[in-house]
């Protein structure tokens, strides 16, 4: 089924917290109002947050003849969801499995969810280089139209593990789309100035040096903190915000690149 699919983009981060569930989730509702057939799977077995973030909570998946059945966000069928907090009774349940249940669950996301014909697949992947990435590398890793979107926010210990995600994507043959700063300064609701909190730049210095791609930065913005839970994007909320021209600069390099990056080949071997 992943055949079907003309674009894959997995999403991944060093470290928690750095918005990698934002930026999947923004680029999905993108993508979708853009007028591009989606789908979202959050492989984030111990911390699924993607069917929060889309206001998806109360929902359930089910097994059809062809496979599961994702969520969609609405009657239109544009944006299908896949996440394990599907499943889950409750968002407090925990999973505790150990890797060969991990692995064996995210194959079956793979393998068996029913997308139809999708513009783009994108992949929220669970902090750092655990059981679950491999798994999904290891499925991915000859599929030609998959590559990655690394996210990082500016302080040197963010960037330090994405340097390591860096690696990662080479050792496993993944191609690197392009790095996103995420939380480059702050943008005060009240007169829009932008002010450095954790520095900025990061990103794209480490962009340059490893030669990858350096997709753009994305403010800490309330506002857009405020779309978490809502299901909305920002490019239809908040079309004037720098994190929606972001997206939609995104969008635009995506649709030019049907493939992927092909970054992988010119990045830096020697990080
Ligand atoms: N640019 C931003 N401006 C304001 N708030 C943001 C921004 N990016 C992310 N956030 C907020 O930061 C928090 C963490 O973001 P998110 O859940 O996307 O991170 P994550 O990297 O996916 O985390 P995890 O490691 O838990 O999966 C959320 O509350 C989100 O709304």
């Amino acid at each position: 089924m992943l055949e079907d699919v003309k674009q894959i983009l997995l999403v991944l981060s060093g470290k928690g917290g750095v918005g990698k569930s934002t930026v999947s989730t923004q680029l999905a509702l993108t993508l979708k109002v853009r007028g591009y057939k989606v789908g979202l799977l959050d492989i984030d077995l111990c911390g699924p947050s993607v069917p929060y973030l889309l206001n998806l909570e109360s929902q359930s998946v089910h097994q059809g003849p062809d496979g599961w059945v994702p969520v969609y966000l609405d009657n239109e069928q544009r944006l299908g969801v896949m996440s394990i907090g599907f499943l889950l009774s409750s968002r407090n349940d925990a999973v505790v499995w150990r890797g060969p249940k991990k692995t064996s669950m995210i194959k079956q996301f793979l393998e068996d969810v029913y997308w139809q014909d999708l513009d783009y697949l994108i992949i929220d992947t669970p902090p750092g280089t655990s059981d679950e990435h491999i798994t999904v590398m290891e499925n991915l890793r000859h599929v030609p139209q998959c590559s990655a979107i690394l996210v990082t926010t500016p302080q040197a210990v963010a960037i330090e593990d994405v340097r390591k995600e860096i690696t990662f994507c080479k050792k496993t043959g993944i191609s690197i789309f392009g790095i996103i700063e995420n939380m480059s300064g702050y943008v005060c609701p009240e007169c829009s100035e932008c002010t450095n909190i954790f520095s900025s730049g990061g990103g794209k210095s480490l962009s340059e040096i490893a030669r990858v791609p350096f997709l753009g930065s994305i403010p800490i913005d309330p506002r857009v903190g405020m779309l978490a839970g809502q299901g909305k994007a920002a490019v239809s909320e908040l079309p004037n915000c720098t994190t929606s021209k972001m997206f939609d600069e995104l969008v635009r390099k995506l649709s030019k690149s049907p493939t992927n990056g092909n970054s992988e080949t010119s990045a830096n071997e020697d990080l």
